[in-house]
């Protein structure tokens, strides 16, 4: 199977590096100065599960893609900021038989893909990682925790899964094929929009919030906001993964915090419509109040303006 990897990011650097790792026949479709940096230094992951490193990853800018041929499957591993422009670079790569499987957070980026590509090449997925790349160009893996989640957003078992499915095992990260791939999509963006609304606004880590006057209640309401939108949108999280959910975002001593803070803290764009304003008009569709969500999304809002401002 020839797997096209869109983005040498964090998770598509990782989850990449790791099918290579495994003898996968996997090319990253990223753009020139990535594909020099990987020609110079490899792909280098360091990770508490293992660090690793690719010599010469098969890398391809959009200008030479269309002489590649359509690949079996494309990870696509953009943030949502830059999914247009990802969608029109990769587009030559999609034929026919493709499969096409986005890791995205959120799930605004299933109508454009499908839009782009046609509903029957998008596969529903999730990951679960904490990670980064850094500066140096190298993904750091903070956690061990590392999922892959995918699946037929009708919840059938196709041939395309199954053969998914061969090419995940035996990789060094867990991947798992689901039959309930959009409620698990719900169910992370329900998890992930509350640890984001609430790291990013407090500035700081889940156990420095549920420490604070508040802190528990404040985050205890935001996800009960996130849920309630997807209850009313007809994916409300599981009594056992919601339980869990709140758990671990409760939990005091906790330093996990989300990606989004540390765009926030490196000055990098953020996902702020993907993954709070989209929730935020969802609820609003089926007349959910979500007045917690919307001041998260202020304060979001707020250090784009600033951030776009300064840069002008
Ligand atoms: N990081 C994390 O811990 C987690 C992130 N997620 C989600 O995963 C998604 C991806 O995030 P993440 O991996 O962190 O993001 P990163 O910014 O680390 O990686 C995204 C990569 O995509 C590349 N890219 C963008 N457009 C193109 C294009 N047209 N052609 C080729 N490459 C392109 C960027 O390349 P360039 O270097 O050229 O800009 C960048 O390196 C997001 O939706 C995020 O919310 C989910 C779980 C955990
Ligand atoms: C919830 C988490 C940490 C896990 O993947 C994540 O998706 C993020 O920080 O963006």
């Amino acid at each position: 199977m020839r797997i096209l990897v869109v983005g040498a990011g964090a998770t598509g650097g990782y989850f990449g590096a790791r099918l290579a790792e495994a003898g996968r026949d996997v090319t990253f479709l990223v753009r020139p100065a990535r594909a020099e940096a990987l020609a110079a230094r490899g792909l280098r992951v360091l990770s508490p599960v293992g660090d690793l490193t690719i010599d010469a990853p098969q890398t391809v800018t959009a200008d030479r893609l269309a002489a590649a041929g359509p690949f079996d499957l494309v990870l696509l591993s953009a943030k949502a900021y830059d999914l247009d422009g990802a969608l029109a670079d990769v587009a030559p790569a999609v034929g026919p038989g493709t499969a096409v499987l986005p890791i995205l957070n959120g799930m605004r980026h299933l109508d454009r893909l499908d839009a782009a590509f046609g509903a029957d090449k998008v596969l529903g997925g999730t990951c679960s990682i904490v990670a980064t790349l850094t500066t140096a160009g190298e993904i750091r893996q903070m956690t061990e925790l590392h999922t892959l989640t995918y699946g037929e957003r009708d919840g059938s078992r196709s041939e395309r899964v199954a053969a998914i499915e061969a090419q995940m095992d035996g990789v060094r990260f867990q991947a798992r094929a689901s039959d309930k791939v959009l409620l698990e999509m719900w169910e992370k963006w329900v998890f992930l929009a509350t640890l984001a609304g609430a790291t990013t606004l407090m500035r700081g880590a889940i156990g420095d919030i549920a420490a604070a006057p508040g802190g528990k209640a404040f985050i205890e309401g935001l996800l009960d906001e996130c849920q309630a939108v997807a209850v009313a949108n007809g994916y409300g999280s599981r009594e056992k993964v919601l339980a869990g959910a709140r758990k671990i975002l409760t939990t005091e001593g906790s330093a996990m915090t989300a990606s989004m803070l540390r765009d926030i803290e490196g000055s990098a764009r953020i996902e702020a419509d993907h993954i709070v304003g989209d929730l935020i008009e969802r609820g609003r569709a089926e007349g959910v109040e979500t007045p917690l969500l919307a001041r998260v999304l202020t304060h979001l809002k707020t250090y784009e303006n600033r951030r776009a401002r300064e840069a002008a």
